[in-house]
């Protein structure tokens, strides 16, 4: 059962070409992550094929950054669900706020793309955030109850439990982000988890809830820890396969007391 599991899984954005995802993706070919956690990376289109068969028989699953929401057609430098699951992807990540900043990307494509995406079996991993500014005005609840509501709307409960929703303040990604506190994270996943759990009514689902911008080894088991956080995603920190396997090992003791919990 999901609420059993803590999901820790990175995007290694625009970085590693061919040669270096595969070398990374045969680090991590053997690696076994603790009991209780679920791990996943999510390399460049351009690597996601050779990735996806270096992984095939690991315990690491694999993911792609973008998709369109239609199956195939005239979308010049598009890529569709269908591709990537013959790739042998099974987790596609939707929204990030990179895509909403610089390429337009918006809660209704977002919406779109959900859809497609689980009419393919794949697990849509929605990225939602809030600005600096929506955080100073005090709107970031308001803002992430929006970018939930509009992505799953039209989204059938059964669905649900093929959807992962990552929380990452747009303050919090990147080098010049800060990482947020995990008391705010805390009282913002306790609110997501309300919305959530009401759009899944009475099915028995958990959306798992991962937090992302700005983890690292020094913060990740504040993170994990928390109640309302089932995972983490992360960015810099975890694009070493060094890194990243000490990263989900260092979080073994604190997910195995949040299991027994
Ligand atoms: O953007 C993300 C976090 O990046 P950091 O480098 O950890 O701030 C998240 O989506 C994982 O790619």
């Amino acid at each position: 059962m999901d609420q059993k599991s803590v999901w820790i899984g990175t995007s290694w954005k625009m970085n590693k070409g061919p040669a270096e995802a595969i070398a990374a993706a045969r680090a991590l070919e053997s690696f076994q992550p603790p009991k209780g956690i679920r791990s996943f990376v999510i390399p460049p289109f351009t690597s996601l094929r050779d990735v996806c068969s270096v992984l095939e028989d690991s315990a690491l699953l694999v993911g792609a950054q973008n998709m369109h929401w239609e199956d195939s057609g005239a979308w010049t430098g598009e890529v569709s669900a269908p591709m990537i699951a013959e790739c042998g992807a099974s987790i596609v990540e939707i929204g990030h706020s990179e895509r909403r900043q610089h390429f337009g990307e918006t809660d209704w494509t977002v919406n779109l793309k959900v859809r497609a995406a689980l009419r393919h079996g794949l697990r849509s991993l929605i990225c939602i955030g809030d600005t600096a500014e929506e955080f100073e005005f005090g709107v970031s609840q308001e803002t992430l109850a929006r970018q939930v509501k509009i992505a799953l709307h039209g989204v059938s409960r059964k669905d649900l439990g093929q959807v992962m929703i990552a929380y990452e303040p747009v303050w919090a990604i990147g080098s010049a982000g800060r990482p947020a506190e995990a008391s705010f994270v805390s009282g913002i996943h306790t609110k997501l988890r309300a919305v959530v759990r009401e759009l899944a009514g009475d099915t028995g689902v958990r959306i798992p809830l991962l937090y992302g911008g700005s983890v690292s080894q020094a913060n990740i088991r504040d993170y994990v820890a928390l109640p309302d956080v089932d995972g983490v995603f992360v960015g810099r920190a975890a694009w070493e396969p060094a890194d990243f396997m000490t990263l989900v090992e260092s979080v073994s003791g604190v997910v195995s007391r949040k299991i027994a919990a």
